[in-house]
């Protein structure tokens, strides 16, 4: 059974539209990245996913359809993570996780401390458990992203819309964090929907990646299965023309690495 069912979505801004009929499954337990160049509507396919923007065309999450859930079910429903934070007031880093069970509390309720433990262990699965009464300002950008998801991670929603996680965090941080969302869908029975500008990410962690562009869904590709000589044509119509080809870890974990060929020979 699919976990989300998206069919039909167009979306735009100002009557303009920008996606246009995209229908896609999200199987439970797996993390579909979503790559494309930029402007050609990877945050717009999020957004109107998260009913952030009024859109046509269905997401049925389970057996619920998110055009119909009132705010509080979707804050329960999904996690969804902007390009940028939006916080600009001065918050510990242990509030700025402990908002995310805001859609549990009503009105000038606390939490309760089960919530702010649960709050710390998310904080330290980021690495950022030693900071937790540091102001979130004065954070890097990469070390906000990696806070933000922690706040995500406390309600173990189904689903995780997440735009662009790994923007601002280093190589190795780029890599524990797509470690951590995959531990997070596996235990949770979730799915996180990911856009993302780095194609060895997208390559060997996501189960499924939509190749989007701004004349709509160009193909979907799984990256472990989907044949090479189908998925470099398809890589290649978003990025110029790649090469695709496989190497082995030390351990002997197969992973894929994509070259960027000279479009002018
Ligand atoms: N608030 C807005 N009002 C009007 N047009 C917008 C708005 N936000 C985005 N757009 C337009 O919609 C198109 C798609 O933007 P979107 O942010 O979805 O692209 P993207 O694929 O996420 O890009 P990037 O990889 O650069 O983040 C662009 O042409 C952009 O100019």
């Amino acid at each position: 059974m699919n976990l989300l069912t998206v069919t039909n979505l167009s979306a735009g801004y100002a009557g303009k539209q920008v996606i246009k009929d995209i229908s896609f499954f999200v199987a439970p337990k797996t993390i579909v990245g979503i790559l494309g160049a930029n402007g050609c509507g990877k945050t717009t396919l999020i957004k109107a996913i998260a009913n952030l923007l009024p859109h046509t065309g269905s997401c049925q999450l389970d057996d619920t359809y998110l055009e119909n859930a009132s705010p509080r079910q979707l804050a329960l429903l999904c996690g969804y993570i902007p390009q940028k934070s939006g916080i600009s007031i001065d918050l510990t880093l242990l509030d700025v996780v402990l908002m995310g069970f805001n859609p549990k509390l009503s009105l000038l309720q606390s939490p309760t401390e089960q919530m702010k433990k649960e709050a710390f262990d998310a904080l330290c699965s980021v690495g950022l458990g030693s900071r937790k009464d540091d102001n979130f300002q004065q954070l890097s950008e990469g070390q906000k992203q990696l806070c933000l998801l922690a706040r995500t991670f406390v309600l173990k929603r189904r689903l995780l819309l997440l735009d662009e996680p790994e923007s601002a965090l280093d190589f190795r941080l780029r890599y524990e964090t797509m470690g951590l969302l995959r531990t997070y869908v596996a235990k949770n029975n979730a799915a996180a929907l990911v856009t993302l500008h780095d194609p060895s990410l997208a390559l060997n962690y996501c189960d499924t990646l939509l190749v989007l562009s701004d004349c709509g869904l160009l193909g979907e590709l799984q990256p472990f299965s989907t044949p090479i000589s189908k998925m470099e044509p398809l890589l290649s119509s978003i990025y110029g023309t790649i090469s695709l080809t496989t190497l082995s870890t030390r351990r002997g974990e197969k992973r894929l690495i994509m070259i960027k060929e000279d479009d002018a020979c």
